[in-house]
């Protein structure tokens, strides 16, 4: 089974600030890009960019070296255009992963990949475990059943000609490729997600990252690799 990995990181990261996208700053010693990169390096990633960002991006690479694809100005746009540079040569399955998810466990991916051994579509997400409420000006303004929420993740894992096909029929913006699927009726597992799994979004996440990377390759935090 032929299996190939989109890796977004085609945004501007405003919410993280920084003075330059997330995806180019350091933690634990790398790239965010290049953490990312080497976690999905078994699943031959193209990596799609800003058109702005090519010199970044080769310089995050190194001697990793993905094709590279211009994105587009949103996520879903972006994924469209990873999409259409696989298709020439399709995978029988493609992992659609968030540039910014930089310390995905590696058993977060074998299980996606393991779902999609029987099912089209399967992605990671947790349950979601805090009371939630509604509120407006600072108030709370009543409470919400958590009850069948879930916090979802990436990568998002697809049979190629089912998601290609999704995201060509696919009119207007979606916060992932799961809402794609599903709007062409595509059924979507759900495996477990994992904390360390999180998305750089603002600033005080590329600490949380640089711990999270250091504990799970077993360096004392602050040690250079
Ligand atoms: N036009 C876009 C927008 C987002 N992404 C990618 O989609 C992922 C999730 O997006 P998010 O975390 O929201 O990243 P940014 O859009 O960069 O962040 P922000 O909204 O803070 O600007 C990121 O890996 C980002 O690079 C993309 O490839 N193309
Ligand atoms: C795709 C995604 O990471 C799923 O959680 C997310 O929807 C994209 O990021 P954003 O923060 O919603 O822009």
């Amino acid at each position: 089974m032929k299996i190939a990995s989109i890796i977004v990181a085609a945004g501007r990261g405003t919410r993280a600030g920084g003075g330059m996208p997330k995806q180019w700053r350091e933690v634990a010693g790398k790239p965010v890009a290049r953490w990312t990169l080497d976690s999905f390096a078994p699943y031959g990633p193209v990596l799609v960019i800003h058109p702005h960002d090519e010199d970044a991006a080769r310089a995050a690479c190194g001697n990793l070296a993905p094709p590279l694809v211009h994105g587009a100005p949103t996520r879903c746009g972006s994924v469209r255009a990873g999409l259409e540079a696989l298709a020439g040569d399709p995978p029988d399955i493609v992992l659609i992963h968030d540039v910014a998810r930089c310390c995905t466990p590696r058993h977060v991916i074998d299980a996606v990949v393991a779902a999609l051994l029987t099912h089209d579509a399967a992605a990671p997400a947790l349950p979601v475990t805090d009371a939630l409420w509604t509120g407006a000006s600072g108030m709370v303004t009543g409470v919400q059943d958590r009850s069948g929420l879930y916090r979802a993740q990436t990568p998002q894992g697809f049979r190629f000609d089912a998601i290609l096909a999704a995201h060509r029929a696919f009119d207007g913006d979606a916060a992932d490729d799961v809402a794609v699927a599903r709007a062409a009726g595509l059924d979507v597992a759900i495996v477990p997600g994992h904390e360390d799994n999180f998305k750089i979004t603002g600033p005080d996440d590329f600490a949380r990252a640089s711990m999270s990377r250091e504990r799970q390759d077993g360096h004392p935090a602050g040690q250079r690799l």
